[in-house]
Protein backbone atom coordinates (compact mmCIF):
# COMPACT_ATOMS: atom_id res chain seq x y z
CA UNK A 1 0.00 0.00 0.00
CA UNK A 2 1.25 3.43 -0.73
CA UNK A 3 0.76 5.65 2.50
CA UNK A 4 2.31 8.74 0.88
CA UNK A 5 1.83 11.94 2.10
CA UNK A 6 3.79 14.44 0.80
CA UNK A 7 4.04 18.34 2.63
CA UNK A 8 4.61 21.51 1.03
CA UNK A 9 5.78 24.91 2.14
CA UNK A 10 4.07 27.52 -0.23
CA UNK A 11 6.57 29.36 -2.18
CA UNK A 12 8.21 32.68 -1.68
CA UNK A 13 5.51 35.37 -0.10
CA UNK A 14 5.69 39.08 -0.21
CA UNK A 15 6.29 39.41 3.47
CA UNK A 16 9.29 36.75 2.83
CA UNK A 17 10.68 38.62 0.63
CA UNK A 18 10.30 41.91 2.84
CA UNK A 19 11.64 40.04 5.21
CA UNK A 20 8.70 40.49 7.97
CA UNK A 21 6.95 38.06 10.44
CA UNK A 22 4.11 36.52 8.53
CA UNK A 23 1.97 34.46 10.86
CA UNK A 24 -1.78 34.40 10.12
CA UNK A 25 -1.35 37.69 7.92
CA UNK A 26 -2.28 37.17 4.14
CA UNK A 27 0.44 38.29 1.92
CA UNK A 28 0.57 36.57 -1.76
CA UNK A 29 3.16 34.93 -3.68
CA UNK A 30 5.84 37.08 -5.30
CA UNK A 31 6.71 36.00 -8.88
CA UNK A 32 9.18 33.73 -7.30
CA UNK A 33 6.87 31.98 -5.17
CA UNK A 34 4.25 31.26 -7.90
CA UNK A 35 7.54 29.65 -9.87
CA UNK A 36 8.55 27.53 -6.63
CA UNK A 37 4.97 26.61 -6.15
CA UNK A 38 5.03 25.39 -10.13
CA UNK A 39 8.45 23.82 -9.67
CA UNK A 40 7.55 21.72 -6.50
CA UNK A 41 4.71 20.16 -8.57
CA UNK A 42 7.20 19.55 -11.73
CA UNK A 43 9.24 17.66 -9.34
CA UNK A 44 6.34 16.07 -8.30
CA UNK A 45 5.23 15.12 -11.64
CA UNK A 46 8.82 13.57 -12.71
CA UNK A 47 8.42 11.21 -9.97
CA UNK A 48 5.29 10.25 -11.01
CA UNK A 49 2.82 11.41 -7.75
CA UNK A 50 -0.92 11.77 -7.81
CA UNK A 51 -3.20 12.70 -5.03
CA UNK A 52 -6.00 11.59 -3.62
CA UNK A 53 -7.05 14.76 -1.83
CA UNK A 54 -5.05 17.98 -1.09
CA UNK A 55 -5.11 19.76 2.72
CA UNK A 56 -4.01 23.47 2.97
CA UNK A 57 -4.93 26.20 5.41
CA UNK A 58 -7.26 29.45 5.57
CA UNK A 59 -4.64 31.49 4.12
CA UNK A 60 -3.96 32.36 0.24
CA UNK A 61 0.08 31.80 -0.21
CA UNK A 62 -0.59 28.22 0.99
CA UNK A 63 -3.71 28.02 -0.66
CA UNK A 64 -2.45 29.33 -4.31
CA UNK A 65 0.49 26.89 -3.78
CA UNK A 66 -1.54 24.04 -3.59
CA UNK A 67 -3.76 24.36 -6.62
CA UNK A 68 -0.23 25.69 -8.81
CA UNK A 69 1.12 21.72 -7.61
CA UNK A 70 -1.80 20.29 -8.56
CA UNK A 71 -2.41 22.00 -11.88
CA UNK A 72 1.47 20.90 -12.72
CA UNK A 73 1.10 17.29 -11.81
CA UNK A 74 -2.78 17.25 -14.10
CA UNK A 75 -4.63 16.86 -10.74
CA UNK A 76 -6.32 20.94 -11.20
CA UNK A 77 -9.44 20.09 -9.90
CA UNK A 78 -8.94 17.69 -7.20
CA UNK A 79 -10.91 18.04 -3.86
CA UNK A 80 -9.11 20.28 -1.69
CA UNK A 81 -9.88 21.08 1.99
CA UNK A 82 -9.00 24.18 3.45
CA UNK A 83 -8.37 24.31 7.40
CA UNK A 84 -7.26 27.29 9.79
CA UNK A 85 -5.52 23.93 12.12
CA UNK A 86 -2.78 23.76 9.50
CA UNK A 87 -2.10 27.87 9.82
CA UNK A 88 1.30 28.86 9.89
CA UNK A 89 2.19 30.08 13.32
CA UNK A 90 0.56 32.59 15.10
CA UNK A 91 3.33 35.45 14.98
CA UNK A 92 1.08 37.58 17.55
CA UNK A 93 2.76 41.09 18.40
CA UNK A 94 5.78 40.32 15.86
CA UNK A 95 2.88 40.19 12.72
CA UNK A 96 4.39 42.23 10.21
CA UNK A 97 7.68 44.12 12.00
CA UNK A 98 11.05 43.17 10.22
CA UNK A 99 12.96 40.26 11.30
CA UNK A 100 16.01 42.51 11.24
CA UNK A 101 14.60 45.39 12.94
CA UNK A 102 13.02 43.11 15.96
CA UNK A 103 17.00 41.19 16.19
CA UNK A 104 18.14 44.92 16.30
CA UNK A 105 15.43 45.90 19.29
CA UNK A 106 15.26 42.60 21.29
CA UNK A 107 18.88 40.99 20.69
CA UNK A 108 19.93 37.92 18.12
CA UNK A 109 19.18 35.27 20.64
CA UNK A 110 15.12 36.45 21.74
CA UNK A 111 14.49 36.60 18.02
CA UNK A 112 16.09 33.35 17.57
CA UNK A 113 14.05 31.59 20.51
CA UNK A 114 10.57 33.15 19.13
CA UNK A 115 11.54 31.88 16.07
CA UNK A 116 12.80 28.75 16.38
CA UNK A 117 12.48 27.17 20.26
CA UNK A 118 10.08 24.69 20.70
CA UNK A 119 8.66 26.48 23.70
CA UNK A 120 9.15 30.10 23.90
CA UNK A 121 5.78 31.93 22.36
CA UNK A 122 6.23 35.59 20.11
CA UNK A 123 4.45 38.19 22.47
CA UNK A 124 0.69 37.30 21.94
CA UNK A 125 1.23 34.38 19.50
CA UNK A 126 1.94 31.07 19.70
CA UNK A 127 5.10 29.37 20.48
CA UNK A 128 5.73 25.83 18.28
CA UNK A 129 4.36 23.57 21.06
CA UNK A 130 0.47 25.88 21.13
CA UNK A 131 1.45 25.04 16.90
CA UNK A 132 1.56 21.63 17.31
CA UNK A 133 -1.44 20.92 19.70
CA UNK A 134 -3.44 22.98 16.92
CA UNK A 135 -1.62 21.20 14.08
CA UNK A 136 -1.67 17.46 15.23
CA UNK A 137 -5.27 16.86 16.18
CA UNK A 138 -6.05 17.73 13.22
CA UNK A 139 -3.46 15.73 11.30
CA UNK A 140 -4.22 12.73 13.94
CA UNK A 141 -7.99 13.33 13.16
CA UNK A 142 -8.51 14.50 9.40
CA UNK A 143 -5.46 13.33 7.57
CA UNK A 144 -3.32 10.68 9.09
CA UNK A 145 -6.48 8.27 8.70
CA UNK A 146 -6.49 8.29 4.89
CA UNK A 147 -3.01 7.79 4.38
CA UNK A 148 -3.23 4.76 6.30
CA UNK A 149 -6.38 3.97 3.97
CA UNK A 150 -4.00 4.14 0.96
CA UNK A 151 -4.75 7.66 -0.12
CA UNK A 152 -2.55 9.87 -1.10
CA UNK A 153 -2.45 13.17 0.67
CA UNK A 154 -1.08 16.65 -0.30
CA UNK A 155 -0.61 19.23 3.00
CA UNK A 156 0.19 22.73 1.50
CA UNK A 157 1.15 24.67 4.36
CA UNK A 158 3.47 26.75 6.14
CA UNK A 159 6.99 26.96 7.40
CA UNK A 160 6.51 26.54 11.40
CA UNK A 161 2.89 24.59 10.99
CA UNK A 162 5.00 22.20 8.75
CA UNK A 163 7.83 21.97 10.92
CA UNK A 164 5.24 20.66 13.97
CA UNK A 165 3.66 18.02 11.91
CA UNK A 166 7.76 16.85 11.02
CA UNK A 167 8.83 17.16 14.89
CA UNK A 168 6.27 14.22 14.89
CA UNK A 169 6.61 12.44 12.06
CA UNK A 170 10.87 12.55 12.28
CA UNK A 171 10.75 12.14 15.92
CA UNK A 172 12.47 15.30 16.57
CA UNK A 173 13.20 16.23 19.89
CA UNK A 174 12.73 19.83 21.96
CA UNK A 175 16.79 19.56 21.32
CA UNK A 176 17.07 19.24 17.71
CA UNK A 177 13.78 21.07 16.47
CA UNK A 178 15.75 24.32 16.54
CA UNK A 179 17.51 23.39 13.69
CA UNK A 180 15.27 22.26 11.33
CA UNK A 181 14.78 24.78 8.76
CA UNK A 182 12.06 24.03 5.89
CA UNK A 183 12.74 25.65 2.44
CA UNK A 184 9.73 27.38 0.30
CA UNK A 185 8.30 24.89 -2.43
CA UNK A 186 10.22 22.40 -1.77
CA UNK A 187 8.23 19.20 -1.27
CA UNK A 188 9.01 16.09 1.27
CA UNK A 189 7.60 12.90 0.20
CA UNK A 190 6.92 10.55 2.73
CA UNK A 191 5.65 7.04 2.62
CA UNK A 192 4.30 5.44 6.11
CA UNK A 193 4.60 2.23 7.75
CA UNK A 194 1.46 0.12 9.05
CA UNK A 195 1.96 1.06 12.42
CA UNK A 196 2.26 5.46 11.46
CA UNK A 197 5.66 5.59 11.65
CA UNK A 198 7.84 6.66 8.84
CA UNK A 199 9.17 4.23 6.34
CA UNK A 200 10.87 6.96 3.62
CA UNK A 201 11.84 10.29 3.54
CA UNK A 202 12.90 12.65 0.46
CA UNK A 203 13.25 16.15 0.42
CA UNK A 204 12.80 16.83 -3.22
CA UNK A 205 15.85 19.50 -3.63
CA UNK A 206 17.11 21.02 -6.77
O1 LIG B 1 7.09 34.95 9.30
C1 LIG B 1 6.62 33.80 9.41
O2 LIG B 1 5.41 33.57 9.60
C2 LIG B 1 7.57 32.62 9.35
C3 LIG B 1 7.59 31.96 8.00
O3 LIG B 1 7.84 32.84 6.97
O4 LIG B 1 8.83 33.09 9.66
P1 LIG B 1 9.97 32.35 10.48
O5 LIG B 1 10.77 31.59 9.49
O6 LIG B 1 10.73 33.47 11.10
O7 LIG B 1 9.33 31.49 11.53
Amino acid sequence: MNRLLVLARHGQSEWNLKNLFTGWKDPGLTDLGVEEAREAGRRLKALGVQFDIAYTSDLSRAQRTCKLILEEIGQPDLRTIMDQALNERDYGDLSGLNKDDARQRWGEEQVHLWRRSYDVPPPGGESLKDTVARVLPYYIREILPRVMRGERVLVAAHGNSLRALVMVLDGLTQKTIPSLELATGIPLVYRLNEDTTVADKKVLEA
